[in-house]
């Protein structure tokens, strides 16, 4: 149990909600910042919350004059790659400038612990697999540049002005809160399990398989989930780290274990018990065959370990939450 004050930028959001929870019950007091553009203010169970924006830099210094924090936890960004493609300005003003924004209001304010949202989309074509810290950056697409310009700019703070921070890199986020209180909420949704889900619940009418022609098993592109609630705990080990004095760091986080796109539809037709149609489209632009991290830096130096590895847990949490949203009648 710890009393630590944590700011979370972007905390209404799918990722930073649950992240929300999981810090106030360890303890901590929570403080979530977010301006709403995709987040959901239903979705902030805890603490406190307040409406603003990273481009208001006038916000940000009244925001950390009035508040003491012992750490910020940044998930607020634009997410989209395919999007990133057609409006880089709009995410390198967003996932760049405004996260500048955010780490000179904190060095102003004299606050020196961040942790970062980055995303294997840093590491672009996998050279080797699974992916490793050690394996080279070079993103393909907007998206994946502003995060490791944001990596970057993390090592020059950290030697400048002492701010030390963790970047984790997340390969796909998956699965809901296992109470059933919160899970992904996005419009458009473009994520692979919400919207086969949805598909089964009838929400949608079928789920798309982008591509059959990967050098693969059964020719479908192969990712590394990994669950909501290990991501959280990893942020938290991450937290502890920082407050117990560690440098800066980077870590890979997956589970090592990579399920093709017809894995998952499997394992939603075992878990659902629901017919769901599936039809095959073209490949989606920038999508490598085969992602999965090696997660073995954040196991041994954070002693972190994936309590929700299993397919099946990830999607049977996700379609608990599915059956509780709205239907359109
Ligand atoms: N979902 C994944 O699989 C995945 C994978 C890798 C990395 N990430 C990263 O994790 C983070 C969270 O992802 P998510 O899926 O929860 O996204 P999300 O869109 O659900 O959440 C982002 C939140 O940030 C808020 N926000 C955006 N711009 C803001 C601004 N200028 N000021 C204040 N608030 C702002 C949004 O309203 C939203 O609530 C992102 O940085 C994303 O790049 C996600
Ligand atoms: O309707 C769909 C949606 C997705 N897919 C496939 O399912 C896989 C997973 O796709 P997602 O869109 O769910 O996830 P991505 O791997 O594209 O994206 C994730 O990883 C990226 C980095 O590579 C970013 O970080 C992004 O935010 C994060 O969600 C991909 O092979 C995609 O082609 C389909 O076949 N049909």
């Amino acid at each position: 149990m710890t009393n630590l004050q944590v700011l979370v930028v972007g905390g209404a959001g799918y990722i930073g909600s649950h992240m929300v929870k999981q810090l106030a019950l360890a303890g901590c007091q929570v403080t979530t910042m977010d301006n709403l553009i995709s987040g959901h203010r239903d979705a902030v169970l805890h603490g406190d919350f307040v409406q603003g924006d990273l481009a208001d830099k006038v916000f940000l210094e009244h925001l950390f004059a009035q508040q003491k924090f012992d750490a910020v936890m940044h998930f607020a960004s634009f997410i989209q790659v395919g999007e990133s493609v057609g409006k880089p300005a709009m995410y390198y003003e967003n996932n760049v400038t405004n996260t500048l924004n955010l780490l000179n209001a904190m060095n102003s304010a004299g606050v020196k612990n961040f942790i970062f949202s980055s995303t294997a989309a840093t590491f672009g074509e996998p050279r080797y697999s699974p992916i490793d810290e050690q394996h080279p950056q070079v993103p393909i697409n907007p998206y994946g540049r502003s995060k490791l310009i944001i990596e970057q700019i993390l090592g020059d703070y950290d030697r400048a002005y002492g701010l030390k921070s963790v970047c984790l890199r997340y390969f796909n986020a998956a699965g809901a809160d296992p109470d059933g209180q919160l899970g992904e909420r996005h419009d458009p949704e473009t994520h692979l399990i919400p919207l086969i889900l949805q598909a089964a619940s009838g929400r949608r009418p079928s789920i798309s398989v982008f591509g059959r022609d990967y050098n693969t098993p059964d020719g479908t592109c192969i990712r590394d989930y990994i669950h909501i609630s290990d991501l959280c705990e990893a942020h938290w080990l991450a937290l502890l780290s920082l407050a117990n004095g560690a440098e800066s760091q980077q870590y890979n986080l997956g589970n090592g274990q990579g399920f093709s796109v017809q894995e998952v539809i499997d394992s939603a037709i075992r878990v659902t018990g629901r017919n769901i149609r599936v039809v095959d489209a073209p490949r989606r632009e920038g999508d490598p065959a085969r992602l999965v991290a090696d997660s073995r830096l954040a196991m041994h130096k954070l002693g972190w370990t994936p309590r929700f590895a299993e397919l099946d847990v990830m999607v049977s949490h996700a379609w608990q939450w599915e059956q509780h949203q709205p239907r359109q009648s």
